[in-house]
């Protein structure tokens, strides 16, 4: 792995500045925009093969975390990384106090939507007041039924959430929507859209304050984003 020659005087104080990106669909679009900040991972990131999780940057003088995208936003606001790449409904699903997310990166463009059975079925469960909904969102969803004063009971997934109605499972789903394609072929249509989504540099809030490295990160990618924009 690639060691840093010298230290900087803020590694010496710090240690090395910890990033944490989802291993999932956004890193490919996260990649780009990393390396406009100066973040470019040591080769051993992209080999398959390799089972490390934490890998150096090109310069050494950061770590790349790779992780689940959840668990991304809960790195950072306990301070176990410092900054990070996560979508935004990651972060309202959590609402971590100590989680700031300064910069829309543009990239990892969806829709958290609810979603139900084209050909109404009939259910054992459920009425307008009391919901059965699959979601990865359990936070995020019981918000949005309480808004309009329904009771949801959520079941948690973490995948699959379309085959829930079909198999009785549930009667709506919570997810997110980018074409489509995926409700479609499911047999499900989409109903109510909760939130946009978009992915976001996230920092820890002490971080931010203490680290300089953490500002000066913020900045670079602040920089890449409004070039991307305009
Ligand atoms: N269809 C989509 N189009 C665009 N962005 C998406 C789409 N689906 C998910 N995303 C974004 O990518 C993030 C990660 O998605 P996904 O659930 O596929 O990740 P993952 O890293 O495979 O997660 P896990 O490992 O927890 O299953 C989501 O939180 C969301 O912000
Ligand atoms: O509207 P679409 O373009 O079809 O995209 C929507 C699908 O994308 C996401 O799943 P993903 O492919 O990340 O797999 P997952 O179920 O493992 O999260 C999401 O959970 C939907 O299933």
């Amino acid at each position: 792995m690639t060691q840093s020659a010298t230290n900087s005087p803020a590694e010496s104080r710090f240690g090395p500045l910890i990033f944490a990106v989802p291993k999932g669909r956004i890193l490919d679009e996260a990649l780009p925009v990393m390396a406009d900040a100066g973040l470019v991972p040591e080769s051993a990131f992209h080999d398959k093969m390799d089972r490390s999780l934490s890998f150096a940057t090109e310069d050494g003088a950061a770590r790349i975390l790779r992780v689940r995208a959840f668990d991304v936003a809960t790195f950072v606001a306990f301070g176990a990384a410092q900054a990070g790449i996560v979508g935004s409904d990651v972060i309202e699903e959590f609402d971590y106090s100590e989680l700031y997310a300064p910069v829309d990166l543009g990239i990892g463009k969806c829709r958290l939507s609810v979603a139900e059975p084209q050909q109404p079925v009939e259910y054992k469960y459920g009425n307008a007041s009391h919901l059965r909904v699959a979601t990865k969102y359990p936070g995020l969803t019981s918000r949005h039924f309480e808004a309009q004063g329904i009771q949801a009971e959520c079941i948690k997934l973490n995948g699959a959430m379309e085959l829930a109605p079909s198999c009785g499972l549930a009667g709506r789903i919570v997810d997110l929507v980018s074409t489509g394609g995926t409700l479609k072929s499911n047999g499900l249509v989409e109903t109510e859209v909760i939130m946009q989504v978009s992915a976001r540099l996230i920092v820890n809030r002490a971080a931010w304050k203490t680290d300089p490295r953490v500002a000066a990160l913020v900045e670079r990618f602040r920089a890449g984003s409004e070039k991307t924009a305009a």
